[in-house]
């Protein structure tokens, strides 16, 4: 054993022994990229997500249930210990098939729109629900919520609002959520991601070192 705690063996394969875990390289003993990858393997994480990340990506894995063609958005809810206790989609209603209900958004006939069926994910989180209420919790979202689920989350005891984007934010319904969010003491603040990218390529675990 040298001074690294790595073992060196005689057919030159590195052998260190982690935790129980016995990682076997095929460097040369001495090989100082190999003992740097191995000592990293000895320390806690650094890049992991941080909270409001894991969150708002949970939002975003959300949104990609949605059938919407032109808008997937998707809302995570927790509360003060950082437990999700709800998430949500834009979606049709239980029992009203998506199939039969219009996607669209442009005829000039108000009930061949989606506007008039969509559930809103703020509403389906909210809905989602899985502890006895929501007061004090936090709404993870990716578009500003409108006018229609600021009711709810304000009467659902919500109190922050993480979003990402507020691109409708000259909307009524947009300056309408503000002003109840406002009188309600509801606080609304932007996500500013830290990491530019989550990616899960499941091709690419490497099972071996459980990293992705
Ligand atoms: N905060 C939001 C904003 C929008 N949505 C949903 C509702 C619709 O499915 C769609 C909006 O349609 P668009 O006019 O953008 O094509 O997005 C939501 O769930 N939460
Ligand atoms: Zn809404």
């Amino acid at each position: 054993m040298n001074t690294d705690g790595f073992e060196a063996s005689d057919d030159k394969t590195l052998n260190v022994t982690l935790n129980g875990l016995r990682i076997e390289d095929e460097a040369e003993a001495g090989d100082s990229n190999q003992a740097t990858k191995i000592r990293d393997l000895e320390k806690k994480r650094e890049d992991y997500l941080e909270w409001p990340e894991y969150f708002m990506a949970v939002a975003f894995l959300s949104a990609m249930r949605s059938k919407d063609p032109c808008t997937q958005v998707g809302a995570c809810i927790t509360d003060s210990n950082n437990r999700i206790v709800g998430v949500g989609y834009n979606g049709m209603p239980i029992g009203c098939s998506d199939e039969i209900l219009p996607w669209g958004k442009t005829s000039l006939k108000p009930l061949e729109t989606k506007y008039m069926y969509v559930c809103h994910a703020e509403m389906n989180a909210i809905m989602n629900k899985n502890s006895a209420d929501l007061k004090g919790c936090t709404l993870y979202v990716a578009l500003f919520p409108c006018n229609e689920c600021a009711k709810l989350i304000i009467q659902a005891g919500i109190k922050l609002v993480v979003y990402m984007s507020d691109k409708h934010k000259n909307k009524p319904s947009t300056e309408a959520s503000k002003l109840m969010f406002n009188m309600a003491g509801v606080k609304y603040q932007q996500f500013v991601p830290k990491k530019s990218k989550i990616v899960i390529d499941f091709e690419e675990i490497d099972w071996n070192n459980m990293s992705v």
